[in-house]
């Protein structure tokens, strides 16, 4: 959930929130404004984040963000998730896949140690057909990283990136991903709200 406390990329601008109207006795509305890092909580990179020539959140396509997705357990895989922690369960034909590395993810203190993607897990999934990839941690790289070769390796591929999508109660398995990014013009990222249909249920 995003609140006051969620944690941020280290320096980044932590979320906070103000009434700029509240209800009383003259006043018919409460109104609110917040200010936050594109980059809380659950939420979609642009390329424009990592690529200065890169499009901004408001041109990336919606139809990566929606459709069967593939949700894999790779906990305990190590630093980051390589081709031999999933390629083997990889769903023929999927186009979308989570990767879960916590048992819950942190939701109040910054984890320097988070899982990544490797780049040879990216390639790996451009040449199966899968669009989108994403995780239950802040980045596909890890903090260190100058090159961000897993998000240089993804925009080569035209595939798009989900990050920070909390996963701790979801089951491997497949399912309808719906996580559209909010149309904020500029912007090198944007929020997200994802969920996971269960594919029985969809016509409920
Ligand atoms: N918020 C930041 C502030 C400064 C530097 C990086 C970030 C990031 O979020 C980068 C991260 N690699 C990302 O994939 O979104
Ligand atoms: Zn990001
Ligand atoms: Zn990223």
């Amino acid at each position: 959930m995003i609140r006051p406390g969620i944690p941020v990329w280290p320096g980044d601008t932590h979320y906070s929130e103000e009434r700029t109207w509240a209800l009383d006795e003259s006043c018919p509305v409460n109104v609110s404004r917040f200010a936050m890092s594109t980059h809380t909580g659950a939420h979609t990179d642009a390329p424009l984040h990592y690529d200065a020539a890169g499009v901004p959140i408001a041109d990336v396509p919606l139809s990566h963000y929606l459709g069967p997705c593939q949700v894999m357990d790779v906990r305990g895989c190590g630093p980051a998730v390589r081709p031999s922690d999933f390629a083997d369960r990889l769903q023929p034909g999927i186009r979308r896949v989570l990767f879960r590395t916590y048992d819950q993810a942190p939701q109040d203190q910054w984890d320097d140690g988070f899982t990544a993607v490797d780049a040879t897990s990216i390639r790996l999934l451009a040449e199966a057909g899968v669009i989108l990839v994403g995780l239950d941690t802040p980045s596909l790289d890890p903090q260190t990283s100058k090159t961000m070769d897993a998000h240089h390796a993804v925009r080569d591929a035209g595939m798009m990136i989900l990050e920070g999508v909390v996963l701790d109660n979801v089951a491997e398995g497949v399912y309808e991903l719906i996580a559209l990014p909010l149309k904020l013009a500029n912007m090198d990222a944007a929020p997200v709200r994802a969920i996971l249909r269960d594919l029985e249920t969809i016509n409920d």
